[in-house]
Order: C-alpha cells, then sequence, then structure tokens
C-alpha cells in the first residue's frame, strides 16, 4: 500500500563553523529555523513538529517562505536526513525531482543518463531501453539526448529529469520548484503528464513558491513557518 505517515518530525541542522548572534539579532524576526546555541552546540531547528499522514492519490503542495523547510521536509521524506525527532514511515518505490545533479552524470549523454537513472530505480536493462524512444520523445531533446548533459540548458535538464522520473512510474514522487526550470509549453505538457500519474493513484509532494500551479495539481496543502505547520487544509482555503 502506498502512504506517508509523518509523526512529530524534527530535523536539526548542525552547524560547525563558530557563530555568534548579537542580542539585537535574535530578537527580530528573521526568515528560516529557529538558530539555538547551547555551549559548544549551534542547531538550526529546520523541522519541529511536523504531523501528517498521505495515501494513495494525495498531491500534497508545500508552501512557506524562504527557509520555512520545504525542501528539508522533502529531503527527509527521500531519505537523505534521518529526522532528529519522531517517526516516519513511507510506503512505496519512491522518486525525487529536486535536484538535478543527483543521481545525473554530467559527462554522461542523456541518453546514457537515462538508462543509468532507470537501473538506480531497479529497472532491468531491456525495460529501460524499451521506455528509451517514449522518454526522450516527452523530453523533445532531439539529437540533444546523445550529446553530454553539461551542454544542456538548465530547462533541457529539467525536461529531461521530469521526463525520466514520471515515465519510471514512481510511486511517491517528490518535487521542488521544478516546474521554474521548464517553459511554458513544457510546463503544459508537465501538469498533464501529473494529473495522469496521480490518477495512477500513487503519491506526489511538492514544493513551491507558485500558488496557481499548486492551486491546478494539488488536493492537499501544508503552509509551513519556522519549520512548524501553520495551517493545513484544502488549496481552495489556504491558497489565493
Ligand atoms: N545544509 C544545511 N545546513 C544548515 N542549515 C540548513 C541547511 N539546509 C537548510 N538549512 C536551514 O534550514 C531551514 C529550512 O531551509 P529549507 O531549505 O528547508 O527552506 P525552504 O522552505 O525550502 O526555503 P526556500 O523557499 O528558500 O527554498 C533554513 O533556516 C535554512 O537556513
Amino acid at each position: 500500500m502506498i502512504s506517508i505517515k509523518a509523526e512529530n518530525i524534527g530535523l536539526n541542522y548542525n552547524i560547525r563553523q563558530k557563530i555568534s548572534l548579537s542580542p539585537k539579532a535574535v530578537k527580530l524576526h528573521a526568515t528560516g529555523g529557529k538558530i539555538t546555541v547551547n555551549g559548544r552546540k549551534k542547531t538550526i531547528k529546520a523541522l519541529d513538529n511536523v504531523s501528517f499522514e498521505l495515501s494513495a492519490g494525495d498531491r500534497l503542495g508545500l508552501i512557506g517562505s524562504n527557509g520555512a523547510g520545504k525542501s528539508t521536509l522533502l529531503k527527509v521524506l527521500y531519505g537523505i536526513y534521518e529526522p532528529s525527532e519522531g517517526n516516519l514511515q513511507v510506503s512505496g518505490k519512491i522518486d525525487a525531482l529536486f535536484n538535478i545533479n543527483l543521481g545525473f552524470r554530467k559527462e554522461a549523454t542523456g541518453r546514457r543518463n537515462i538508462f543509468l537513472r532507470g537501473l538506480i530505480r531497479g529497472w532491468q536493462p531491456k525495460e529501460v531501453e524499451s521506455r528509451m524512444d517514449e522518454i526522450i520523445e516527452f523530453s523533445e531533446l532531439g539529437h540533444y539526448i546523445d550529446l553530454p548533459l553539461k551542454s544542456y540548458s538548465a530547462g533541457m535538464a529539467a525536461r529531461l529529469a521530469f521526463s525520466i522520473a514520471t515515465n519510471l512510474e514512481p510511486e511517491i514522487l517528490l518535487m521542488d520548484e521544478w516546474i521554474g526550470a521548464g517553459d511554458p509549453s513544457f510546463q503544459e505538457k508537465a501538469k498533464t503528464r501529473m494529473e495522469l500519474l496521480a490518477e495512477k493513484a500513487g503519491i506526489m509532494v511538492i514544493a513551491s513558491h507558485n500558488h496557481k500551479l499548486l492551486k491546478n495539481v494539488c488536493n492537499k496543502i501544508i503552509h509551513l513557518q519556522e519549520g512548524k505547520i501553520i495551517q493545513s487544509g484544502a488549496p481552495d482555503d489556504l491558497l489565493e
């Protein structure tokens, strides 16, 4: 069964550099998680007591100002960071689209990257080959597919990453501001593809400042501030 259950999740980043906080700066309202200094131990509390449950078909949008904890929550869900507190249960094959450099090789061609990415996702070489043409066609990269990734623009790399991630049928797809990179025509195609994915009863979690996009795509919204959930509910109630 595809599901995510987060119970009282907390995530602290430990800061190794020497920092000194002026009393004035501490009093000012600042963006980002709470910074604490306890003797020599300095931490940023990026997530604080975050709880929610998602099941098949849910498309969750994460909103909040810069430093609110959206990317950190995605990284915790993906397993890059262990929560410092709380319990997290993730059931389902998970893929993430939040860092083009993650899991991609700059020196390898687009085609080779599709192949490698497929293997990482647990597909047999034959299965990846059978999906290759569809992935390339969706990306509209044409001859560029046989050039190294380092020669792609940011939007071209995003097209490749999105085409691979959504064609390999993840049960859970995590995305961070991916939409910013593609051009309007690709974004339209991407939206249709995401709706299709959602119909297949997967789970999507998207962190974005683009409320219009989230309203179109999501059925649930969580608003984070300083790592805490300050609001959660339906897109119509929480988004302009
Ligand atoms: N690698 C890191 N080391 C230390 N602190 C970090 C690290 N990454 C993020 N933070 C801190 O964690 C908090 C949450 O950051 P995060 O990147 O999750 O915010 P965000 O909501 O995704 O912001 P944005 O909208 O700007 O992308 C911030 O206070 C940030 O300074």
